[in-house]
């Protein structure tokens, strides 16, 4: 599944109408991840890991250590999330590292969620969509966070695009780190909160799709009931849920269960650090990945 370096379609990618289409993400995301387990690895080349893995600190080190991980874990788990900020601070030469991660990720048919956390006015939100959510673009992998900070309809050129590609989206609604409460707990003058509308946004454009839509939410294995105090509905989303905040950021199986409940079926558990740190040895990435995966999905089954 996927599409070669240079964007062509992949055999995911059956012809219809009007053009290739690929199978929507969140079909392709439930399949991967009953077939892998509910975990993404985080591709995050701090300075300070590269360092720990004996690399230098540029754009040589970055592709080193992008292709090892995906080396011990593609082909073996559902998904892997390049952050793009620590190949964008290695300017030009890091952003093409970016590009041959994202082709080289999505040639071994795991998923590639770019974490970008783009957001904009709509009109700039095209250009956001054409650079990470066309086929054929560079940049482009199988799903794209965003930012609604701008309002969730400036976001409608990125899900056009991504629906219209096979690809999806994960919208940030109750982040993992604590400083996100105030935004996202917030209540306009009806009583909804800022969390609940994003999650609204996103069930609007996922109903009636099988097993699960495209349009999926950040919410951190690490907020506790925040969902419940903000009032979103999880189960009534219908897609999928981005986890970040398993292993470094201190959340396990205790806390998935607690954060998702009877929504745990949508779940992709995100972990960075907790896997990377086994690195560089392959065969050790290889086994941490593993056990975390293993956790998510006895966590979450
Ligand atoms: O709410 C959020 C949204 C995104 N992230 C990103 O996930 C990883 C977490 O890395 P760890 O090393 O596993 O802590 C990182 O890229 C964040 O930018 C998040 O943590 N929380």
């Amino acid at each position: 599944m996927s599409a070669a370096p240079d964007g062509t379609p992949g055999p995911d990618v059956v012809a219809a109408q009007g053009g290739p289409v690929r199978a929507p993400f969140g079909a392709r995301l439930a399949a991967a991840a009953a077939a892998h387990g509910p975990l993404c690895v985080g591709i995050d080349p701090h300075a300070s890991l590269l360092a720990a893995w004996g690399l230098t600190d540029d754009a040589a080190g970055l592709r080193t250590f992008a292709l090892t991980v995906l080396d011990a874990v593609a082909g073996r788990v559902a998904a892997v999330k390049p952050q793009a900020a620590f190949f964008e601070r290695h300017g030009a030469a890091g952003v093409a590292v970016l590009e041959e991660v994202v082709a080289a990720g999505r040639q071994t048919g795991t998923l590639v969620v770019v974490d970008a956390k783009r957001g904009d006015i709509g009109s700039t939100m095209g250009g956001y969509a054409d650079a990470f959510l066309r086929d054929g673009s560079p940049l482009a992998g199988d799903a794209l966070t965003v930012s609604p900070y701008l309002g969730v309809g400036s976001l409608t050129p990125a899900a056009q695009a991504a629906l219209a590609t096979g690809r999806g989206l994960f919208a940030l609604c109750l982040t993992s780190n604590p400083e996100g409460r105030s935004v996202q707990h917030a209540r306009s003058a009806d009583g909804v909160s800022v969390a609940a509308q994003v999650a609204a946004w996103a069930a609007g454009l996922n109903a009636g799709a099988d097993p699960q839509g495209s349009v999926g939410l950040v919410v951190g294995a690490t907020v506790g009931d925040a969902a419940a105090e903000a009032g979103v509905d999880l189960e009534a989303v219908h897609g999928p849920f981005l986890a970040p905040g398993v292993g470094a950021q201190g959340a396990g199986a205790a806390e998935l269960r607690a954060v998702f409940g009877r929504a745990r079926g949508h779940v992709l558990a995100s972990s960075s650090r907790g896997v990377l740190g086994a690195g560089p040895d392959v065969g050790a990435l290889r086994a941490a990945a593993r056990r975390a995966a293993d956790e998510a999905a006895a966590a979450l089954g």
